[in-house]
């Protein structure tokens, strides 16, 4: 993968328009937000900070977060309606259409009538994707009706409450919270695209949303921390994984987690949770699923120069928080939300409808014969 090349089908390597919200990929520092270093932000920033940022263009002051994390806590109780629609989603539905149409379906209930209201219903949803996903989850698994607020003050100890009904360790809302600030945003990847094609033709911010989730939902996409999840768990030891990875690779299997449509060697994220997986897995007291994911991303890297994306050590991270695998991919719509409401707020700046052509590949001209004389 060294020297992938950055062109070919899929529109690699092709711009599709500007961004000031981020870049990926760039010799020096790997992915940054409106001129920040993930990594910086990871460390040293909240996701609450990390989401004003991408919708105001710069780091809040502690007033300004003040304000705004009481202003996001005000918005995230769901209304009646909306948990009536939850209530009939059956257990078995895969969660990414349970945000979709708890998103939509919100839409129905608050519309963003006019543009000026576009940081309204993006707080809105960002407060309330939490409750959306676990009112849900705990409804149809556990036949109880959750109360959709909590006292907690971030979104990730907030979501950690509403799942598990008790206040959770700073490890683990700090884990939390730094997975959201690493999903948060990523350039024109294929959702955040979905959303400014769908915003392009200044359509309303719940469907530019909605879209999004039905493009993450994809294994090839955001769907891939969940797929490595289910694949880890099959393995028994390091020596098992690297068998069967193997084996999956001669059969001309996609491993999921691994590779990047615009990273080359590295996704700058992968240091980060990996050094929280491996936090946790002591924490845990069993470091097993830890040390056959290690194995995975040796053979991986030995055998097809392929490298762990920010979804692979999220797997194991997240298990180790006692994080039901159904639930990964919601997680990732929770934080991307911010950069998916930031590139529609931006499309919406200076927009043209998006509508590239195509190279034409079909038949020549030829006329339509009468239905009697066709075989
Ligand atoms: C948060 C995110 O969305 S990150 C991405 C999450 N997705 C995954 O983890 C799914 C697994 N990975 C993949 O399918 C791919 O690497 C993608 C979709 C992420 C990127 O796709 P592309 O840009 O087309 O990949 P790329 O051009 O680097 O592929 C080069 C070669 O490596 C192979 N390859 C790439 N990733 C993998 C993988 N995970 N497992 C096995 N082979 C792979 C490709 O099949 C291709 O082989 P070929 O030339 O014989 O056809
Ligand atoms: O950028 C991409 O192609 C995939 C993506 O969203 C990410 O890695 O976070």
């Amino acid at each position: 993968m060294v020297d992938k090349k950055l062109a070919g089908a899929g529109l690699r390597g092709q711009s599709a328009g500007e961004t000031s919200l981020c870049t990926v990929g760039q010799s020096g520092s790997g992915l940054t937000y409106c001129g920040y270093d993930v990594a910086d932000l990871a460390e040293n920033a909240t996701f609450e900070e990390v989401a004003y940022l991408l919708f105001n263009a710069q780091l809040p002051n502690q007033t300004q977060l003040d304000n705004y994390i009481m202003q996001l806590t005000a918005l995230r109780d769901l209304p009646q309606a909306l948990k009536e629609v939850l209530q009939r989603i059956p257990a078995d539905a895969h969660p990414m259409d349970v945000m979709r149409t708890g998103c939509s379906f919100l839409g129905n209930l608050e519309p963003e009538v006019d543009f000026n209201d576009q940081h309204k219903a993006a707080n809105r949803l960002l407060a309330a994707f939490p409750a959306i996903m676990c009112y849900w989850y705990k409804f149809s698994h556990e036949g109880v009706e959750i109360d959709c607020v909590t006292d907690e003050a971030s979104l990730a100890g907030h979501f950690l409450k509403l799942l598990r009904g008790r206040t959770p360790s700073d490890q683990h809302r700090r884990v939390m919270d730094v997975s959201l600030i690493l999903y948060a945003e990523h350039e024109f990847n294929a959702s955040t695209f979905t959303a400014r094609v769908c915003a392009s033709t200044l359509s309303d911010m719940y469907s530019c949303i909605t879209g999004a989730i039905g493009s993450l939902r994809g294994p090839l996409h955001g769907g891939a921390n969940e797929a490595a999840m289910d694949m880890i768990q099959t393995f028994t030891s390091p020596v098992d994984a690297k068998a069967k990875m193997a084996e999956m690779l001669a059969n001309k299997e996609k491993i999921m987690g691994f590779g990047h449509a615009i990273y080359r060697e590295s996704d700058p994220r992968n240091v980060i949770i990996k050094a929280w997986s491996e936090k946790l897995a002591k924490a845990h007291g069993d470091t097993s699923l830890y040390d056959i994911s290690v194995a995975c991303e040796e053979f991986m890297w030995d055998t097809k120069k392929l490298f762990c994306n920010a979804d692979f050590f999220h797997a194991s991270a997240y298990h180790f928080m006692g994080i039901p695998t159904k639930l990964f991919t919601p997680i990732f719509v929770c934080s991307r939300l911010t950069g998916w409401a930031a590139h529609v707020m931006e499309q919406r700046s200076n927009n043209r409808i998006i509508r590239p052509s195509a190279d034409y590949t079909g038949s020549d001209l030829r006329p339509v014969t009468p239905i009697s004389t066709r075989k």
